[in-house]
């Protein structure tokens, strides 16, 4: 059978599929194939819908999880394997889950299984010198690839499942990444746990998220046909009845996509994730700033009018930033909004703490002082230092912004315009941080400027007279402003 007539009757019989199950659809939707614009099937309005309509409602007994699998199968071992898939992270018992239905020409899945993609640009399935061209990109650290066939030699490859090998259980764990939901246990839910998710771990098949709410990682077929785009997002799952709803969140227009909401995810982790890229994300974006590379600037005395910090001085003013609950592993520049800056608090006062002068870093260690509003972390000098630390940040990228929009103007293979525009992306927010940074105008007069060991140098040697701002320094514990 051609390709095409293989695609248009897997879709026939899912629809069949979804019915004998119980899956009532709105006359005024449609499953559309979206191939064309790029997005494989989705889901689209065929006439109006107003505000919190139902677009489709599923029966729980038709979502594929892990109890509903074993109490479909029915078998003697349902018990011992319950006790297997329960030891593992939710997202491994579901790969196990799915690989063995997948292999069983019997599954009361098999027509929603067949319409589930063979392929997908998720990172984990890019070769090498496709990941080249994220350049700089945190995001390369973080497909986890080998960690994953590590779980899955060590938990799923016992299972002894058939045809089960590597690339499988990466295209069925990738699948439940772009596809799964995390659905609450019971009908007493939070509507708002409806997006597609792996990030879990845990042992047990249903997770806690430690407010009372037990969910359980499940594909809901159709459910899962929806497409995401940011801010287009019109309507959400709701698991508050017996059924789950696909419901609209706002009124769609006849010939209108009906979009879930994936989350507000930089282009990065949309490719890493869903394995595709959308400029209405590129608001989401970030840039990762590694502290390692922010520690070796500080010590490679980028800025000369600093006085150097002995190794012991540094350790001690990251022990002070961990002890101020400021010091992370990275921090994320991002584009500013109404409510949040460019660059984060966090990593200003991180930059503050290392410029501090020995006699502000004093009180601060015996907390007879604490760390100031954001007005007076953002020093000049901090300023400078950071503006340094994101310009070499940004030459860690191999090309430059324009250098990059001129590479877009010729014809590309696909995955390599997904990762210039997410490379792009980072530099943009780079470029937006640097001109926050340049724009910083509070006080230096704590900071470690050797002109101000100089003159305290001079003081203590009862040569010179303390400068104005050196006497201003806060007497007792408080913020500095
Ligand atoms: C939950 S599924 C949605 C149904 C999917 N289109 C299909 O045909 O199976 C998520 C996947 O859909 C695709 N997708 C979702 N939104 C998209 C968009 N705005 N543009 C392109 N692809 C999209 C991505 O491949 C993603 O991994």
């Amino acid at each position: 059978m051609e390709a095409e007539d293989e695609y248009q009757k897997s879709t026939a019989i899912f629809l069949s599929w979804l019915q004998e199950n119980g899956v009532r659809m709105n006359p005024k939707m449609k499953l559309a194939d979206l191939r064309s614009e790029g997005r494989g099937r989705g889901v689209v309005a065929v006439d109006d819908f107003l505000e919190d309509e139902v677009v489709f409602s599923i029966p729980r007994a038709a979502v594929l999880n892990v109890k509903n699998s074993l109490t479909a199968s029915n078998t003697s071992t349902t018990q011992s394997a319950a006790d297997t898939l329960s030891a593992l992270p939710p997202w491994l018992a579901l790969t196990a889950v799915l690989v063995s239905e997948g292999s069983r020409q019997d599954s009361k899945w098999s027509p929603y299984l067949a319409v589930l993609p063979r392929e997908l640009d998720s990172l984990v399935f890019w070769n090498e010198s496709e990941l080249a061209e994220l350049q700089a990109s945190a995001v390369v650290n973080k497909i986890g690839r080998s960690s994953a066939e590590d779980m899955f030699s060590q938990h799923i490859a016992p299972l002894g499942l058939n045809n089960c090998n590597t690339e499988l259980c990466h295209r069925v764990a990738s699948i439940i990444m772009a596809y799964a939901f995390d659905i609450p246990e019971l009908s007493e839910s939070d509507p708002a746990q409806n997006k597609p998710s792996l990030e879990e771990d845990g042992d047990d098949l249903v997770s806690d998220d430690g407010e009372d709410e037990r969910t359980v990682l499940s594909m809901i077929p159709l459910a899962d046909m929806l497409n995401a785009d940011a801010d287009r997002n019109n309507a959400r799952l709701c698991c508050d009845n017996e059924d789950l709803e696909m419901r609209t969140i706002k009124p769609i227009s006849k010939g209108e996509e009906i979009f879930n909401d994936y989350g507000q995810l930089p282009q990065s982790d949309l490719l890493r994730r869903y394995g595709y890229q959308s400029d209405n994300y590129a608001v989401y974006d970030v840039a990762e700033m590694p502290t390692t590379s922010i520690m070796a600037a500080v010590q490679a005395s980028v800025l000369p009018q600093l006085e150097p910090l002995s190794a012991t001085e540094v350790e001690k003013r990251i022990g002070l930033a961990q002890r101020e609950d400021i010091y992370e592993d990275s921090y994320d520049v991002a584009h500013a909004d109404s409510e949040n800056p460019s660059i984060p608090d966090e990593l200003l006062a991180l930059l503050y703490i290392l410029l501090l002068d020995h006699e502000n870093i004093q009180l601060l260690e015996n907390s007879q002082s604490s760390l100031p509003s954001r007005s007076k972390l953002a020093t000049e000098l901090v300023g400078q230092l950071l503006a340094a630390i994101l310009k070499e940040r940004e030459k860690e990228y191999s090309t430059t912004l324009e250098e990059d929009a001129q590479l877009l103007e010729s014809e590309l293979p696909r995955r390599t315009t997904m990762a210039i525009k997410v490379r792009m992306g980072e530099k943009e927010v780079l470029r937006e941080a640097l001109q926050e940074a340049s724009s910083f105008q509070g006080s230096n007069k704590r900071m470690r400027l050797l002109d101000n060991t100089e003159s305290a140098a001079a003081n203590s040697n009862g040569k010179g007279k303390r400068s104005r701002e050196e006497t201003t320094r806060p007497k007792k514990k408080g913020r500095y402003n």
